[in-house]
Parts: structure tokens; sequence; C-alpha cells
């Protein structure tokens, strides 16, 4: 099963599986590029800076996380990249294409699986790719043919146990069914780069930690760059290769974690001393945000220094 325009061979995605390694395209220019991204949203006669100076980078074929505080932007940053907002100051730039300000470079998928409820399962899967701009779908259209296209559908549906409600309408499936055939529409289009906005929170903990190895084993498979957006520290930690941990309001990012874990990943590592010594850290980085958000700063820096986890912190960005 192919996935195209990528540059994600099938030959890639073996050598890549038997090493556990991501690509080492180390000449490539990044998937994503967030370079110094300014913006305030004007509200009457104020503005409300809400991203302040963020950069970030994604590499072909990583898996990079984005957490931070409710409210401190992350969306906002989404709907930049997606060319529905420009930035007062910085620029977006996709394997080393200035794209500030430009639709149609990224495949999406949001919180809710938002599946059109006139059309099937299969149709909608592959929305992605009728949807898709110009430019994407004739180097497409190189690779598949309509029926090519629905065949291949059909085979990933099977894949991941939706073959037998290639014909189904939505509101015959449950909430884990909805966001993997929503996942796959994204994962079918044809932009390389998938933006998945905290794309579990609606589901209860039990599909919601399903969905997490279902999402590991797919994008191990086909390793498409992803930035992903999540609230869940365990959720980063267990999915990502880099996590960004932006400030409160005004955003900028204030840790890089390079996740220590090798891949491929299953649950058990959530077990791991070191994944919750992780949890722990990231988890105190967040109340941090968080006082700060709320203005608590002055009961924030005793808690923070009276907590075990804070003992060098820093070592991990
Ligand atoms: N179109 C807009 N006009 C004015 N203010 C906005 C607009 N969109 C977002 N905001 C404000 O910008 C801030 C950041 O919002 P955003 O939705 O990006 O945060 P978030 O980190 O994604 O939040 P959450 O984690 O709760 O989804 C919020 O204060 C929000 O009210």
């Amino acid at each position: 099963m192919s996935l195209y325009p990528t540059d994600l061979s099938p030959q890639n995605t073996a050598e890549e599986q038997q090493t556990g390694e991501p690509q080492k395209l180390s000449s490539a220019p990044p998937a994503l590029e967030v370079d110094g991204i300014h913006l305030a949203f004007r509200k009457k006669r104020s503005l409300l800076p809400v991203l302040q100076d963020v950069s970030l980078t994604v590499k072909p074929g990583e898996f990079v996380s984005l957490v931070g505080p409710s409210g401190s932007g992350k969306s906002t940053l989404f709907h930049i990249i997606g060319g529905l907002l420009k930035p007062q100051q910085g620029h977006i730039r996709m394997h080393g294409q200035d794209v500030t300000g430009e639709r149609g470079h990224i495949s999406y998928m949001p919180q809710q699986p938002a599946l059109f409820p006139w059309r099937t399962t299969l149709d909608n899967v592959l929305l992605g790719q009728e949807n898709a701009p110009r430019n994407h779908t004739a180097a497409h259209s190189q690779y598949a043919s309509e029926r090519e296209r629905r065949e291949e559908a059909r085979q990933w549906l099977e894949q991941v146990g939706l073959g037998p409600f290639a014909k189904a309408y939505p509101h015959t499936l449950s909430g884990g069914m909805q966001q993997r055939a929503a996942f796959l529409r994204a994962l079918l289009s044809p932009q390389e780069l998938m933006l998945l906005d905290e794309p579990f929170s609606a589901l209860d903990a039990l599909t919601r930690a399903e969905m997490q190895q279902w999402l590991l084993r797919i994008w191990e498979r086909n390793r498409r760059s992803v930035l992903f957006i999540t609230h869940s520290i365990e959720e980063a930690l267990l999915l990502s290769d880099r996590i960004y941990v932006l400030s409160a309001r005004p955003a900028s990012v204030v840790h890089v974690v390079d996740v220590p874990f090798p891949r491929p990943r299953r649950e058990e590592i959530t077990l791991d001393p070191r994944f919750n010594e992780w949890k722990r850290t990231m988890t105190d980085w967040m109340r941090q945000e968080r006082c700060r958000l709320d203005g608590g700063m002055e009961e924030h820096t005793e808690s923070a220094r009276k907590s075990p986890t804070n003992n060098g912190a820093d070592q991990y960005e």
C-alpha cells in the first residue's frame, strides 16, 4: 500500500521499521519551519498579543507535538500554518518554500471528526483528495487514477478495521471509528504535512488509549510529517519525536523536549520510570505556565521551589 506523493517509499519505510529510526534526510529542508511568528488579535481599541516569536521545526517524517496551557494560542498557530490567518511578523516555510498566508498546503484533522453525514465512510475518506488544491492533485494524479484511489482507500479501511463500514454512513459509527475515518482522510490527502488538533480529546479514556496505539502503529508504518496538538503530556511523550512546550499567552516556546524513547513504541513504555520522570517534569512546567496565566506567580514560585521534580528540570531541554 503506497502513500503518494510523499517521499516515503515502501523501501524507506521498511528500512525505518528495521532500524526504528526516522528518515535521515539531513540535507532535505524541514517539512515545516515556523519562524519567528508574532500575532496579536485586535480587540476593539486594544490588541491581544497571542503569539510572540514562536519558532519550531518538523523534519520530514517526524512526529512533533505542541503542548501549552489552554488559551495559549495553539489553535491560532495551526490557523497561521494552514494559511487561515496571517501573522504580523514571521514566516511559515514548508519544504523550503515560503507559504506564509497560503492555504492548501496541509492536511488537517480537527478535534471533532467532521464527517459529512450524507457521504459514506469511503466517500468521506476520499474527500481530502477531492478537495486538494490543483498543484497537489496534479502531482497526485501521476500516481493514481480515481479507481485506484478508491481501491487504495478501501484497502486502508480494511487495515484499520473499517472495511465492513465502507458503505455505512457516519451516524452508524462509534466515536473511535469516526476518528479513524477522519484520520484516514487526512492521511490519504496528498499534502505531506498533517496537522492534528487534539484529535482524541472528545473520546472516553479507554477509546483514547486504543486510538493512541492505533495511531502509533499506523504512523510508524508511514512516517508522515505530523504536528500534533494535545493537552495530554502522556500522549505527547508516547507519540512524539519532539515536544514544544508553549508558555501562557502571549505564547513563546519555553521548553523543547527530544523524546528519548526508541521506536517502535508501545503502551508498555508508559510504565518505564524514565517516562514517569519526564511526565512529572513536564507536568510541573505546565503548572508553572498555568499559574502565570492565572496571575498566580507568587503561589507558583513557592510550589515550584518545594517540588522535588523541579530539580534540574532544565536539563531536559
Ligand atoms: N479570532 C479571534 N479573535 C480574537 N481573539 C481570538 C480569536 N481566536 C482566538 N482568540 C483568542 O486567542 C487566544 C488563544 O486562543 P487559541 O484558541 O489559539 O488557544 P489554544 O491554546 O488553542 O486554546 P485551547 O487549548 O483551549 O484550545 C484566546 O485568548 C482566544 O480567546
